[in-house]
Parts: structure tokens; C-alpha cells; sequence
């Protein structure tokens, strides 16, 4: 019976891998290929701001010569600054915008390529979801910043030096009123900013655990609802939303802090100078000219502050993002050994497709000691068939995913075509294997694009082929329909048995020397499995089938049989040799109540 929906009391597993606090620096090897668009941007800044600081010259000079008749160089001059100001900032923008999305697809390119070559045993524990999420979301949520931050910090950097000092001239004692007030501006900001980082990490985490949290809700979705457990879920989904909503908040909350604060000093510094202006006008010490001007610079200056504070904010959430772009980018991802110099050929006269001595493997992550095989001396001849047999979890799918190169041997030795993989690029071991998994995966998509992982440059006549022989025709009218038929996301539309059917001809497909097949008939009526027993039987003439076998009717005339208990290889002949020798073997074949002659 199902368990009542009970509302969930609490996500059982927190604690995403800890993130590393981004700096600025960390950001150079990104922003580097961009430097020259970076630099186009800044020198259009740059002139923008000389067109902005030369305005209120202009504008102080019109003012003082109003009542004499203002010159007509003046009239001219001003509206072409003003013209220019705008095209110079639209270019940059557009130069600035482009860079941006140019530098986030750099990253989102290095994360893909990365992510896809880590280790299998790092990926096994990883949460697919917030992978996921670091690879869209937090490489989105860096991409205004990145570049856009770092430019209009310099050009308005810029703009506000040379107004600061047109201000000096103008009146030292008015500039140390504004400089005191936007001092207090910028620390504040740069304080609250520190903080912002933090909360937009843990906005940013929070939010990979809730795509993590869905992935798996969406993966189960059949279990979750036959096992009423749909509002359990719902409500852990929803713990994860609301640590994202209280870290949103907090990240909400500073920003306020921040822009109220610089609402509140910009209308301070405006009200200084005004009224500090005035005084000094009525006492003859400024012109209403130098006022105007001043007053201009003050208003260049606030729109950089206030941008300022903005971008350090926008910065710090960037960083807290970059934080864990870069956690996934540190980890190393599955190296190839350097192959030695000499002769790299594989040895196909070895008669030895694959070969194990004293091989001994633990799991990457579990307790030291804890072996998953040991000691295993066991040897795959090429050509025919090989079995595997065993109880459950003996370590039957593990030698699998040792010849797949997924791990590597904590001791001893594997051997493939007489060459120790240790020397081979893992790719190149691949390359001579097809891979049928326990479970027959398939990729969400159309049979087509299922059958070319086998085998890149089929033509659609060999597909067909390869679905003849696994008996898949049937489910289409035309053949060419079948090909083109979407099989849902995991292949999700496909039945167990046709799923198994379709690893089976991408497989048979390919032009691997060696078949891996794991429990490849196993959701198989008996028909089918008859047929497909076939077609495996007739691969195993011009290459090496390898497969591991819980009913040990489908492979007891296989030339080779290897029994595995408990991580040891415990015995390895034909079927009658075995029934003399292997107790183990005896037990299996009478608990399946086999005829055991065969
Ligand atoms: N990715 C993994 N990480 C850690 N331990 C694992 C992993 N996969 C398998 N194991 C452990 O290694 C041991 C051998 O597992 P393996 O899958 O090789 O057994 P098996 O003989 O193929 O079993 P079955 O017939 O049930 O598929 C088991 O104790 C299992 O719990």
C-alpha cells in the first residue's frame, strides 16, 4: 500500500558542494578575449565624457554673455555636443551589450564541454539539476556586469574626475561639501555590496537545489504519484523556493538600502549647493554662470554615483553567481594518460579482447577499503560470446564500467587487445566498445538520433537494418516513418522491452570490435528475446560479445561463462565445466530450474 501524502518536514539532503568566493581577478580570463571591444568601448566612453564635461563650459559661457548677446560659435558648438554625446553612447552600448553576450556564451560553452567530460564517478554524485541551473542561470544573471560593469565604472570614473576638477576651479569650498557627501555615498555602498555577494550566493545555490529538486520530482513523476506523494514533493519543492525567496529578499532589501541612500544623498548635496550657491553669488564670489556650471558637473556626477552604486551591487550578485560557474570549472575532468612513444598498435592477434590480473576497484567516494572488486583475474577471448553471471551485486555491471574506462583500477592490471589501458587514451578504448547499460537509456528524440550515437554516419538503410534485426519494424507502417518517430524524453513512449530493443540495434549497429551487453533481454518476452538471442549469437561470429545475464538460460551455450560472488571472480568455463566445478554456478542454474544438461 502507499504511504499517506504527509506534507514534507524537511529536505533530507542539503549541503550542495561549498562554493569558493569569486574575486574580480578571477574574471580576467573571461573578459581577456573581449579586451579590444572592452577598449573600443572605453575610448567611446572616454569621448563621451569629454562631450559631456565641455557642456557646462558652454552652457556657463552662454549664461554670463546672455545680456551682451551670447557668440555664435557658442549656439553652434553645444547642440553638435550634445548630438555626439548620444551617438557615442548608443555605439558603446551596442559595443558593450554585444561583448557581453559574446563573453557569457564563452562561459556557458566552457561549462557545457566541461561538464560533459567530468569524471562518471564525480557526475554520479552531483545533483544533475543544479548543474544544470549553473550552466543557465547563474552565466545569465552575470551577463549585463561582466563587461558593461567594469566599462561604465572606467568611463564614468573618468567623467567624474574631470567634472570634479572643472568643480575645483570653479569653487573649492562648494566641491568639499559634494566630495564629503559622495565619500559617505561610496563607502556605504561598497560596504552593503559585500554583502550583497553573500546573499546572491545563496540565492543563486537556492536556486540550483530547487532545479535540482525537480529534476528528480519530474524524473520520478510515476512513483511519486503512485506512492501519494505528490504533496511531500510539492512541499520540499516549495522549502527550496522559499530559500531562494528569502535570499532574493535579503538581496531586495540591500539594494533598497543602497538606492534609497543615494536618493537621500543626491537630494542633500542638491540643497547644499543650491543653498551654499546662492549665499555665495549674493556675496559676489561666484557668477550665476559658474553656478550653472557647477551645478551641471554636480548632475554629471551624481548619474555615475548612482550607476555606481547599482553596478557594485549587480557586481557582487555577478560575483556570487561566478562563484559557481567556477567551482564546477575547477574540478578536473577525466584525464587520459600521456600514451608512450613506440608502437601504439593493439595487439588483435592477443586472442584477449579484454583482461583483468589481480584487478582490485573501489567506488570513487566510498570508505577506504570498502572494495567493490578484488583480486579478479579473469580474461575475455576475442570473438564469441562471453558471459557473466552472478548474484546481485556482486560487481558484475562494475567490470563493465572498468572496460568502459568510466574508473580506474585502485590495483592490478586491466589489459585490452594485450595493451594496458593505463597507456591508452580512454577514447580510443571507446571507440572499439558498444555499450548496452542495465536499463537501456535512451535520449530524448527520434529513433534516428538514438541509433547514430552507435554509429555517426549511418545511412537510413543501415538504421532499418539494424531495427530489422532487433524487431523493432513493427511499430510504424513505413520503415522511414519509424526513423523519424520521437520517443519521448528518456524514450519514455517506447515500452521497457523496446527500449531494450532499440539500445540493442544501436549497438548492433555500430562497428565496435566488442558488444558490452548488460541485461540487454531482460524486459524481453520470449519470444523476442529468442530473436534478439539471435542476432547477438550472430554478432558474436565477427566480433566479441560480452554480456552479463541474471537468467542463465540466455547464456549458458556462450563458449565462456565467468561467475562472479561478492567482488571475486569464482569460477570461469563453459556450462558443463561449470556444472562439475562451481558450486555457485550449480546453485544459480537449479534456483532457475534450468535443465541442467543443457
Ligand atoms: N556508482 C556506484 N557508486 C558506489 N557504489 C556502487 C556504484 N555502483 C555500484 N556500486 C556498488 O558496487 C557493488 C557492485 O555493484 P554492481 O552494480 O557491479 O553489481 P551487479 O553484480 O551488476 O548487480 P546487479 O546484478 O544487481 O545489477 C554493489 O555493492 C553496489 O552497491
Amino acid at each position: 500500500m502507499a504511504a499517506t501524502d504527509t506534507p514534507a518536514t524537511g529536505p533530507e539532503d542539503r549541503g550542495p558542494e561549498p562554493v569558493p568566493r569569486a574575486r574580480i581577478a578571477d574574471l580576467w580570463p573571461y573578459v581577456h578575449p573581449h579586451r579590444r571591444a572592452l577598449a573600443a568601448a572605453l575610448a567611446l566612453g572616454l569621448l563621451g565624457a569629454g562631450a559631456a564635461v565641455a557642456q557646462p563650459l558652454l552652457v556657463a559661457e552662454a549664461v554670463d554673455t546672455f545680456a551682451d548677446g551670447v557668440a555664435p560659435w557658442v549656439l553652434a558648438v553645444l547642440p553638435a555636443l550634445l548630438i555626439a554625446s548620444a551617438g557615442l553612447t548608443c555605439l558603446q552600448q551596442l559595443i558593450l551589450e554585444r561583448s557581453s553576450e559574446r563573453l557569457v556564451f564563452d562561459m556557458r560553452r566552457r561549462l557545457i564541454a566541461h561538464v560533459l567530460r567530468l569524471p562518471i564517478g564525480v557526475l554520479e554524485r552531483r545533483k544533475r539539476g543544479d548543474l544544470v541551473s549553473r550552466v543557465g542561470a547563474d552565466t545569465s544573471s552575470m551577463r549585463r556586469v561582466l563587461s558593461q560593469g567594469v566599462v561604465e565604472l572606467c568611463s564614468s570614473g573618468l567623467t567624474v574626475v574631470a567634472a570634479l576638477v572643472f568643480m575645483a576651479l570653479i569653487d573649492a569650498l562648494l566641491l568639499g561639501v559634494v566630495v564629503g557627501v559622495v565619500a559617505a555615498l561610496v563607502v556605504t555602498v561598497i560596504l552593503i555590496g559585500r554583502r550583497t555577494q553573500g546573499a546572491a550566493l545563496q540565492l543563486q545555490t537556492s536556486v540550483g537545489r530547487m532545479s535540482s529538486h525537480m529534476e528528480r520530482a519530474l524524473g520520478g513523476v510515476r512513483t511519486i504519484r503512485a506512492t501519494l506523494s505528490t504533496r511531500r514533493e510539492t512541499d520540499r519543492g516549495t522549502q527550496e523556493a522559499s530559500g531562494a525567496l528569502n535570499a532574493g529578499l535579503r538581496v531586495a532589501g540591500l539594494k533598497a538600502v543602497v538606492s534609497s541612500f543615494s536618493g537621500v544623498a543626491v537630494q542633500v548635496v542638491l540643497l547644499a549647493v543650491v543653498g551654499l550657491g546662492a549665499l555665495r553669488v549674493a556675496s559676489g564670489a561666484l557668477t550665476v554662470g559658474e553656478l550653472s556650471a557647477f551645478v551641471m558637473y554636480m548632475m554629471l556626477i551624481v548619474t555615475p554615483v548612482a550607476l555606481f552604486a547599482g553596478i557594485v551591487t549587480a557586481f557582487n550578485e555577478a560575483l556570487g553567481a561566478f562563484g559557481r560557474v567556477k567551482e564546477v570549472l575547477s574540478l578536473p575532468t577525466e584525464h587520459d594518460p600521456a600514451e608512450p612513444a613506440g608502437d601504439q598498435s593493439l595487439d588483435r592477434g592477443a586472442g584477449r579482447a579484454f583482461e583483468f590480473r589481480g584487478a582490485g576497484f573501489v567506488y570513487p567516494g566510498s570508505a577506504e577499503g570498502e572494495w567493490a572488486l578484488r583480486g579478479v583475474d579473469l580474461a575475455v577471448p576475442t570473438g564469441g560470446v562471453t558471459a557473466i553471471v552472478g548474484p546481485s551485486g556482486a560487481g558484475k555491471s562494475t567490470l563493465f564500467g572498468l572496460m568502459e574506462r568510466f574508473y580506474d583500477l585502485a590495483e592490478g592490471e586491466l589489459r585490452f587487445f594485450g595493451r594496458n589501458v593505463d597507456t591508452l587514451p580512454r577514447d580510443r578504448v571507446r571507440a572499439h566498445l558498444a555499450y548496452v547499460e542495465q536499463d537501456a537509456p535512451a535520449l530524448a528524440g527520434t529513433v534516428r538520433e538514438n541509433l547514430l550515437l552507435g554509429r555517426h554516419d549511418a545511412d537510413d538503410a543501415a538504421c532499418i537494418e539494424a531495427l530489422r534485426r532487433s524487431n523493432l519494424l513493427f511499430l510504424a507502417e513505413r520503415p522511414a516513418d519509424l526513423l523519424d518517430l520521437e520517443i519521448g524524453e528518456n524514450g519514455i513512449l517506447l515500452s521497457g522491452g523496446e527500449r531494450q530493443r532499440l539500445a540493442i540495434a544501436r549497438a548492433l549497429l555500430s562497428d565496435a570490435d566488442v558488444l558490452l551487453l548488460d541485461e540487454a533481454t531482460s524486459n524481453l518476452d520470449s519470444n523476442n528475446e529468442h530473436s534478439l538471442q539471435k542476432a547477438i549469437d550472430e554478432a558474436g561470429r565477427d566480433r566479441t560479445v560480452v554480456v552479463i545475464a541474471h537468467r542463465l538460460a540466455t547464456v549458458r551455450h556462450a563458449g565462456n561463462i565467468i561467475v562472479v560472488e561478492d567482488g571475486r571472480v569464482v569460477g570461469q568455463g563453459d556450462h558443463p565445466v561449470l556444472m562439475r566445478s562451481n558450486a555457485l554456478y550449480r546453485e544459480l542454474v537449479e534456483r532457475q530450474q534450468l535443465d541442467p544438461v543443457g
